[in-house]
């Protein structure tokens, strides 16, 4: 038997804020954010952490299931509640499954893919049986509120897939998951860490998301449709009828951008980027939860999709899956 995606889930904070409320508190316009971006609204957690978003998404996942049967709980994540211990322990502990072995992921907005990716080696290892794959982010607790070029962009969220070994032919069909070291500092942030005293000034790092727009933007052009286009065309099957691809959801114009450039169509870019923002390694899980709730993705029905996730990293990599 082989691994395949048994269900999703997806879990939003309550709190929407709008672009028009955005521009109550930093120097922007519902304008300069929708016509560069796409986005409209996002979701700002008032009081839930990353784990509290993650478990919600777990709680759907094992539903009418034994809680004991689960092997593995990955979590995707650059916003973890803590260094450690790791938030995918902290959903263990929420939902009582005492038998899963846990770990984060950091692979900034390709951590769900990079994830995925893993898991899959877990269930085809024939070590383990069923696995949570979740991606989540508090991604408002990490941002430069000064910087508008970026504070903007980014958004709240947790979604993910109960992945078991129950195909009886293989449905993850291949996969291309790459990084580059040497570009790490085109996009970077880390948490308020200099509360030290013995820290020179000079070693103060600025808190929050530091990103090089135009850098990040032609990395997601060149290195990731380059990406998308060697997997496919070494699987004919997938290229001739590939029915969605499911790209982290950055900006609608790199989608655009990524769709001239593979010559994919992009009525087979699923988006949803103007609700939530970019939710980082949330965001292919959450689009993937969406399309299947309202009916345009079936599970079990063969559809042919590729998981895109480009970022941080720099990290990039694309798996394709018959659902
Ligand atoms: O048009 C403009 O002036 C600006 C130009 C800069 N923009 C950008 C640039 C980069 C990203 C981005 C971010 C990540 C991190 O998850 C990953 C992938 C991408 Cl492509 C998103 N927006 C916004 C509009």
């Amino acid at each position: 038997l082989y691994p395949q995606v048994t269900k999703v889930a997806k879990y939003l904070p309550d709190n929407i804020v709008t672009n028009d409320d955005l521009a109550e508190v930093t120097d922007t316009s519902d304008e300069w954010i929708s016509s560069r971006t796409g986005i409209r609204e996002r979701r700002i957690s008032i009081k839930e952490t990353t784990s509290d978003l993650a478990t919600e998404v777990a709680k759907q996942l094992i539903q009418d299931l034994d809680v004991l049967s689960i092997d593995f709980i990955l979590v995707a994540t650059m916003t973890a509640d803590y260094a450690t211990p790791s938030t995918a322990c902290l959903v263990q502990s929420n939902i009582g499954a005492s038998n899963a072995f846990c770990l984060d992921i950091n692979a900034a907005c390709s951590g769900f893919v990079f994830a995925m990716s893993t898991a899959e080696k877990f269930l085809s290892s024939g070590h383990y049986k069923r696995g949570l794959v979740i991606g989540a982010e508090t991604m408002s607790t990490m941002l430069n509120w000064e910087d508008r070029g970026t504070a903007v962009l980014f958004g709240d969220g947790a979604a993910g897939v109960l992945l078991e070994n129950t195909a009886k032919e293989k449905r993850f069909i291949d996969e291309l998951i790459q990084s580059d070291g040497n570009r790490s500092m085109a996009l970077f942030g880390k948490e308020n860490v200099d509360g030290n005293p013995f820290k020179a000034a000079d070693h103060r790092v600025s808190t929050g998301m530091q990103m090089d727009g135009k850098k990040i933007f032609d990395f997601a052009l060149r290195d990731v449709s380059k990406n998308m286009m060697t997997l496919l065309d070494r699987n004919e099957e997938f290229k001739d009828s590939l029915d969605y691809v499911l790209a982290h959801q950055a900006n609608i114009r790199i989608l655009e951008a990524i769709s001239k450039k593979t010559k994919l169509p992009m009525a087979s870019f699923l988006h949803n980027v103007s609700n939530y923002g970019n939710t980082s390694a949330a965001s292919v899980p959450l689009l993937l939860a969406e399309k299947v709730e309202d009916g345009t993705l079936r599970l079990q029905s063969n559809q042919k999709i590729m998981l895109t996730g480009y970022g941080a990293g720099l990290t990039w990599g694309s798996i394709l899956i018959k659902l």
